[in-house]
């Protein structure tokens, strides 16, 4: 996948005359992300097996890499390791981390400073002189691997927050490439951003890339503001499209275009899922195991204080209490899996939503028939289609979300028409998903009636929103949001480039949805 613009630069043999990679062929379409698509396991007896991860950036991007050289940059998720494991003939370079940069970079710069700062504040960010020389030298270090695996001219496509400077340092040392670079997070409103004592780094280093994705136009519209006031570039001023009506930043003699591509799940792998002998009948196990409750509750996340798990139990709890919801009636079921558990904040908001479940099943639970069930482990996916099938109402209350995969994917699992969704409006999803019960996760009240509207919900009415909602997932899946991202980075020959090449061609008026 060369990019079709022409250059005049250092090829890679030039830039790296010995390199890890001599012996391996340099590929054209190189994704860099914090993370490899591959996970470790320890078997039983004790060898080790890299397993692909079941992803949906690697779901995604996967046919592309296939169908060209491709190859992926990224960190395997265990400190010190520089294995390069080779998963069905997929190249793969890992950086390795120490585990003071694991430490400093991703416990620290990535997820107690950026990640907070990004998700509203939500808990205070830390500032750490030392977190970001680490996360500057990490960047470095990614940079410099994606520069050794891409070929002349490859498209060089580079995912989220933890990877930000990696644009600028890749660009210098090989201007030849074509970069995107994809936020999977949202972009913060400004007044937050210029908290950062390093947001001048932050925004240039994004401008090193020729196309900036977000979810939504609101990300983009707050990086151009930014580009302008920060970097003191020239941009575009009109809105920004979905998929299309692109921002420009003119940095130099280039020209940076900033979109939204709100990402999606494969939702026709999903929906074929659900709809397996296997599943359904695994779906009615799970009904049965809770002892056929009339409504099953659902909550799905990794355990972050994003996600709004406490603000759902809340709700819960008020609900039994003034008795809107009778105990004998629903049961709830919440998956949460572990993640960033040494980062302070986890560390605490595990211990707070623990004690809420703890104080429900107290008050309202029996022996042999607990309110909610907490499980605190990574459900597998084929599993995870069950209980989306089994669940009445599926809770996505997060206080901030970029995108939300979950609410996608239970609406991908529900071709019965069946169910119901409640829906945080402060999630990327809630932009397409407008037939969903949608809530201010800050207004418990408003919260509580919507988990009441869906549990009471007519069924005409519930088949009516949830046609509505697999319309939206299933014509937008990720294959679509990929091909539009690449299409608009002029990497894919079947998407081509928008209109919206120069500084005055974005209008001022037109709908930002398309
Ligand atoms: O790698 P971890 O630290 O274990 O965290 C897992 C991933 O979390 C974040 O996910 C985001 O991306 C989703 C897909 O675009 C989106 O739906 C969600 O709203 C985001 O929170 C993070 O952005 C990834 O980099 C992490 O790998
Ligand atoms: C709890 C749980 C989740 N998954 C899968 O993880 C992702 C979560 O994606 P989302 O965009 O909702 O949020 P974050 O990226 O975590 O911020 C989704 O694809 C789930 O199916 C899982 O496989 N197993 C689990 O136990």
């Amino acid at each position: 996948m060369s990019a079709t613009r022409s250059h005049t630069s250092r090829t890679p043999q030039q830039n790296d005359p010995a390199t890890a990679v001599s012996d391996r062929q340099r590929a054209d379409f190189v994704v860099v992300a914090n993370r490899l698509p591959v996970d470790k396991e320890t078997l039983p007896d004790g060898t080790i097996r890299w397993k692909r991860s079941p992803g949906g950036l690697v779901t995604a991007l996967e046919p592309i890499l296939r169908s060209h050289t491709g190859a992926w940059v990224g960190w395997s998720g265990v400190p010190d390791s520089a294995e390069d494991p080779e998963i069905d003939g997929l190249q793969i370079h890992a950086v390795p981390l120490s585990t003071s940069e694991i430490a400093e970079y991703y416990e620290g710069f990535s997820n107690a400073t950026l990640w907070p700062l990004y998700h509203d504040v939500l808990v205070k960010p830390e500032y750490h002189r030392e977190w970001w020389d680490t996360y500057v030298e990490v960047n470095r270090r990614f940079a410099e691997a994606a520069s050794e695996a891409a070929a002349e001219n490859a498209v060089v496509w580079v995912q989220d927050y933890q990877l930000q400077l990696v644009p600028k340092m890749l660009r210098m040392l090989r201007p030849d490439l074509r970069i995107g670079f994809f936020l999977h997070i949202p972009f913060p409103p400004v007044e937050l951003f210029m908290q950062l004592p390093w947001r001048t780094e932050i925004v240039e280093g994004l401008l090193g890339a020729d196309l900036i994705g977000f979810h939504l136009p609101g990300g983009a519209q707050n990086f151009l503001y930014l580009a302008r006031r920060l970097a003191g570039q020239a941009t575009s001023k009109g809105s920004v499209g979905v998929r299309a009506k692109f921002g420009v930043v003119q940095v130099g003699f280039r020209t940076v275009r900033v979109g939204a591509f709100p990402i999606s799940i494969d939702s026709g792998d999903m929906d074929g899922k659900s709809k397996s002998r296997t599943v359904r009948g695994r779906a009615e196990e799970l009904r049965a195991e809770l002892g056929n409750p009339r409504k099953i509750l659902l909550g799905v996340d990794r355990l972050d204080y994003t996600k709004g798990i406490d603000v759902r139990l809340r709700a819960l709890s008020e609900l039994l209490a003034e008795n809107r919801v009778d105990p004998d009636e629903v049961a709830m079921i919440q998956l949460a899996t572990p993640s960033r558990e040494r980062v302070d904040s986890y560390v605490q908001m595990r211990a707070d939503i623990e004690q809420l479940v703890g104080n429900i099943n107290g008050r309202y639970g029996s022996v042999s028939r607990p309110i909610v069930q907490y499980i605190h482990r990574p459900v597998p996916r084929d599993e995870l289609i069950s209980f989306y099938v089994a669940a009445d109402v599926m809770l996505v209350t997060p206080l901030r979300d970029g995108m939300n995969l979950v609410a996608k994917e239970y609406v991908a699992c529900r071709s019965d028409l069946g169910g119901a969704l409640v829906l945080s409006e402060f999630t990327g999803a809630a932009a397409e998903l407008r037939s969903a019960y949608i809530a201010n996760p800050y207004d418990l009240e408003g919260v509580k009636d919507a988990i009441l509207s869906a549990v009471e919900q007519d069924p005409d009415e519930g088949r009516r929103r949830m046609r509505s909602l697999r319309r939206q997932v299933l014509a937008h899946d990720v294959s679509r949001w990929a091909k539009s991202f690449l299409g608009a980075l002029g990497a894919d020959t079947e998407v081509s480039y928008g209109p919206n090449r120069g500084l005055d061609l974005v209008p001022d008026s037109e709908d930002p949805q398309d």
